[in-house]
């Protein structure tokens, strides 16, 4: 056998024996909360499509239309081929939401990760990171080759006593925190974090992905990246800031430059789904509801955003866990390391507009009886 499959059979197998390889189970979308898998109807309780706007009958026709009009693809980059004037709509309306100038979209969240970072600091620059930030903020940061230093978790002081040390030895310094946090759902102090960066010369960027249907609350944060593949339901990643921030990212960040602009149907999906999200407060509040609603039915503390973590521990005890719940009815996927810290692997439960109440209080009676209550005995 050749080394490269052996290497590839040796290292699975390595990820098997902890309980950590990856598959892929085919599952298919059947409206804005349910899906199918291996024929069975299950209830889904793991998407980000928050405001189940991926399935809104004028997010879907928009897609359509745009798509009939203007194609499949958009051919090359917007830098090459030409903008789209969907781009210039959807980065107004996103520029509107989040109170900036302007916006720039990218290919996906990541994407805008990889490009953000490494535009605004290099060599000789600092960055600092909250612990639990997202991979993509990490990679983003990895590739700037700048020097990264790690908060505890929503530390304050820690991030005080980093930028004291560290940031007069460098020339630029960023401060990067997920606004919401993906795995745990609770949410950064953006205010304080603010307040410290203007002290220190620093710049605070939020990555935002799972609050991009909620405007930023009037803090002012100059550097806010989101996603349009959650909550907005269509895909594609963005920066809102100033106008001379936008401009340089559309200059140097190079997975805007050297990677193809989003199919029209795609942007056009997300002008859609941000309309409907403009004009409708009571969709937009209805997911922390239904978690809150959850959250009390278990004793939980209120929770700071839809995404609640129900913490296990090993791998083997998530994985059973979200089998359990499979078997009842349940789509609920077991979160392992290296997503979560070791020793932290959980289900994570995330809840949207369209959840039935009836199947959330069904959901926790089950969590509570057959997970909780059965792991203290
Ligand atoms: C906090 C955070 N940032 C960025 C991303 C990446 O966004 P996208 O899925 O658009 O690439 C994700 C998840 O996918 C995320 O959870």
């Amino acid at each position: 056998m050749d080394t490269l499959e052996r290497f590839a059979e040796a290292k699975l197998a390595a990820l098997s024996e902890q309980q950590l390889r990856r598959t892929l189970h085919e599952t298919a979308p059947c409206g804005p909360v349910r899906v199918k898998r291996n024929g069975r109807p299950l209830i889904s309780f793991c998407s980000n499509d928050y405001l189940n706007l991926s399935q809104h009958p004028a997010v879907k026709r928009a897609a359509v239309e745009a798509t009939e009009r203007w194609g499949a693809g958009a051919g090359s980059s917007r830098l090459v081929t030409g903008n789209h004037p969907l781009f210039a709509e959807l980065e107004r309306r996103l520029a509107r939401l989040k109170g900036t100038d302007d916006a720039c979209v990218f290919g996906s969240g990541y994407l805008a990760n990889l490009g953000i970072v490494p535009t605004l600091v290099g060599a000789g620059d600092l960055i600092v990171a909250d612990e639990l930030s997202h991979a993509c903020l990490r990679a983003g940061a990895a590739l700037s080759r700048s020097h990264v230093e790690i908060f505890r978790h929503n530390d304050l002081d820690h991030v005080e006593d980093l930028l004291a040390t560290h940031r007069a030895s460098h020339e630029r310094a960023l401060l990067l925190t997920d606004g919401v946090f993906s795995m745990d759902g609770d949410l950064a102090p953006v205010a304080a974090l603010a307040e410290i960066a203007a002290a220190h010369d620093t710049w605070l960027m939020t990555d935002d992905a799972h609050g991009s249907a909620w405007s930023a609350a009037g803090t002012e944060v100059p550097l806010q990246m989101g996603t349009l593949s959650k909550a907005v339901g269509s895909y594609g990643g963005y920066l809102c800031a100033s106008q001379a921030v936008i401009d340089l990212i559309r200059t140097r960040a190079r997975p805007f430059i050297y990677s193809t602009g989003l199919p029209p149907g795609v942007v056009a999906a997300g002008i859609a789904a941000l309309d409907l999200i403009a004009n409708d407060p009571g969709l937009v509040a209805a997911p922390l509801r239904k978690a809150a609603f959850f959250c009390a039915r278990l004793n939980l503390p209120a929770p700071e955003s839809c995404i609640v973590p129900i913490l296990l521990g090993e791998p083997e005890r998530a994985l059973a866990a979200s089998r359990l719940l499979e078997d009842e009815g349940f789509l609920v996927t077991a979160i392992r390391p290296p997503t979560v810290p070791e020793g932290t692997a959980r289900l994570r439960l995330t809840f949207s507009a369209g959840h039935d109440d009836a199947d959330i209080e069904w959901l926790a009676d089950i969590v509570r009886e057959r997970i909780l209550d059965h792991d203290e005995r």
